[in-house]
């Protein structure tokens, strides 16, 4: 059943993505944050503001502090111009024309709760600004953050596909997070500065789903023995909630993931601009395993997604990682894609 799950890919080399922004922008670009005043939002935006491609930042949110997010960072003396657009009536003028669309926008969890929990909330909102992004900026590059991303970007991609405007090399799921904290983590181990460490992590973006490939790393990681091996995997997988429980009701990863998000961003946009070999991991329309979606390693260029890397050669602990990953991720895409077609 899963000859093709376990199929190798092409040996793959992941670059550790947008670390630098460039300076001298070739092109002018306007970013939509939608869920700009929250958590992930304002720091995102924060940082968007300072990355030179963005010539143009939107900010979307239902909250009414959204025009004053907007006022407060365009007083930043860099070149980027903002503008902030509160509640629905709005959404058309914050999304038109748009380069790239970044979703945070949605519930975040509590301690006891899955991702999954957040569908019955979240899958409305990603919805309806996808239908948006189709009438406003069919041309857009989306890049989902709202949980639970495995069900999320399905939602996004039907929205887009009934408008008749889907491209899957413009839906992305970001995952960016997973990669930066198996390098963190990775970083702490071998003690190297973890921005020298290169780690894919591939499937999704929930428990079971999120898969380090370790035996990818470079440098190697310097753990001897298996069990070791194992716990690292699992605290990857599970630090999503290790943030949770230590905010303790008080949300989410918000700062790591705003960082995240400018940099997956930041590469987006290198992309848009015509540089070559820009290597993100992200979850994307895949057909390199049974599940519709799959994160991995991707080059992204001037259309977006331009080519996909596959997810190399996995070693056995790996291969069963995988194997535990696509039937959880099957169940997600299907409650996504249920969801749409209602
Ligand atoms: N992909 C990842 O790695 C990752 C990491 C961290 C968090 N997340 C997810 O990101 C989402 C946001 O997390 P947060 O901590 O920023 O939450 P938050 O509650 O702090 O902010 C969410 C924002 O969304 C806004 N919002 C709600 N409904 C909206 C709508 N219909 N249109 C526009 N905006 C709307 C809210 O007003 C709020 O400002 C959550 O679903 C969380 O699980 C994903
Ligand atoms: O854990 C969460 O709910 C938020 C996010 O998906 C994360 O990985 O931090």
């Amino acid at each position: 059943m899963f000859s093709r799950v376990l199929k190798p890919v092409a040996g793959v080399a992941v670059q550790n993505g947008a670390k630098n922004f460039s300076t001298t922008s070739q092109k002018n670009f306007k970013v939509v944050v939608a869920g700009a005043a929250g958590g992930i939002g304002q720091p995102l935006a924060l940082l968007l503001k300072q990355n030179p491609l963005v010539t143009r930042l939107a900010l979307y949110d239902i909250a009414p502090v959204t025009p004053g997010v907007g006022v407060d960072l365009s007083h930043m003396d860099t070149p980027a111009k903002v503008s902030g657009h509160k509640g629905p009536e709005e959404l058309p003028a914050a999304i038109k024309d748009a380069d790239v669309v970044v979703i945070p926008a949605g519930v975040p969890r509590k301690p006891g709760m899955t991702r999954d929990d957040l569908f019955n909330t979240n899958a409305s909102i990603v919805r309806d600004i996808a239908a948006s992004i189709a009438q406003n900026a069919p041309k857009a590059i989306v890049a989902i953050i709202t949980n639970p991303v495995n069900s999320m970007v399905p939602i996004a991609s039907e929205v887009l596909k009934k408008a008749g405007v889907y491209d899957p090399a413009r839906v992305l799921g970001v995952t960016t997070l997973d990669v930066v904290r198996a390098a963190a983590f990775i970083g702490e181990i071998n003690g190297v500065d973890p921005r020298s460490v290169t780690i894919p992590v591939i499937g999704g973006h929930s428990g079971v789903t999120i898969i380090p490939v370790l035996s990818q790393s470079q440098p190697a990681v310097k753990l001897s023995d298996q069990a070791k091996i194992k716990a690292l995997t699992e605290r990857i997988q599970e630090a999503g909630t290790e943030v949770v429980k230590a905010k303790a009701g008080g949300g989410s990863a918000t700062l790591s993931m705003a960082y995240a998000g400018a940099r997956l961003t930041g590469s987006v946009l290198r992309g848009l601009k015509g540089e070559s070999n820009v290597v993100e991991c992200a979850y994307v329309k895949s057909d390199l395993t049974e599940a519709a979606y799959f994160a991995n390693p991707v080059v992204l260029g001037k259309n977006g997604v331009e080519k996909n890397l596959g997810y190399g050669k996995l070693n056995e602990f790996e291969q069963q990682l995988l194997k535990a990953a696509i039937p959880e991720l099957l169940k997600n895409i299907k409650t996504g894609e249920d969801f749409a077609k209602k």
